[in-house]
């Protein structure tokens, strides 16, 4: 069965507040990006991979690549308007029947263990999502202050998000609505059921400066 994987790289990093864009921050001997895309080829040589950066950042990457003799094989879509645009970019470029995985280009700490779960169930589930538990108590803020809810009604989700293509591309031809934060929430407004995978704790989204400083510790 075919396989893709979209690492979406398009956003601002307005949370982190550096110059350089979060995905090119060095984190050990190379940028946050670059262990991303080696984790997904520790996965499986044959995934095809596609990358969505703004366009103005793409000669600067092709740069990174060359100074990093980076090798991993894959191929560019330009970033959009918000994360939605991007994921619906680089899902143009998909072409074949198969299963394609969406990942956050900044969660370079995902297992391989966690990938492959998640690409093998989606053969039979259609869209899977890792999660995990949440480990403190949580309050939701309510008219008269807030309350204590069950933690265990909750949970946690992270990325890779895998589907079927057929089914990832239907979905996305949805009118977009900010109520879309993840890929899990698009396929579900069109009232498809998403099934839930074990995540690993260290698949952080490096998010802000403080991530960054985990992740670091994380290598
Ligand atoms: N227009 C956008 C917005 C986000 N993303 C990607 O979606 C992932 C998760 O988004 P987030 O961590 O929120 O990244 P940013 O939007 O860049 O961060 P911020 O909200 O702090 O600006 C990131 O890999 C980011 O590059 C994207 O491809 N295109
Ligand atoms: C897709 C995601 O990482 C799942 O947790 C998350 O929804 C991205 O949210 P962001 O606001 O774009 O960081």
């Amino acid at each position: 069965m075919k396989k893709y994987v979209i690492i979406v790289a398009g956003g601002k990093g307005l949370r982190m507040g550096s110059d350089l864009p979060k995905q090119f921050l060095p984190m050990g001997d190379k940028p946050v990006l670059m262990h991303t895309l080696e984790v997904f080829r520790r996965y499986d040589e044959t995934l095809q991979i596609i990358l969505v950066l703004p366009q103005e950042q793409q000669s600067f990457w092709k740069q990174l690549c060359d100074k990093h003799h980076f090798t991993v094989k894959h191929v560019l879509a330009e970033g959009g308007e918000t994360r939605f645009h991007s994921v619906k970019n680089g899902l143009a470029l998909v072409q074949e029947p198969g299963l394609v995985g969406v990942h956050d280009g900044v969660r370079p700490f995902v297992s391989v263990e966690v990938i492959r779960r998640c690409y093998e169930l989606a053969e039979v589930q259609k869209a899977v999502i890792p999660v995990v538990d949440v480990v403190e108590t949580l309050r939701h803020l309510t008219d008269a202050g807030s309350e204590t809810v069950s933690r265990m009604d909750y949970k946690l989700v992270q990325t890779p998000q895998v589907f079927d293509v057929e089914l990832l591309k239907q979905a996305y031809a949805q009118e977009f609505t900010p109520f879309f934060t993840d890929d899990a929430s698009v396929v579900e407004a069109m009232g498809m059921p998403v099934y839930l995978a074990e995540g690993n704790r260290e698949n952080i989204k490096i998010t802000t400066p403080f991530d960054l400083k985990v992740g670091s510790a994380l290598l």
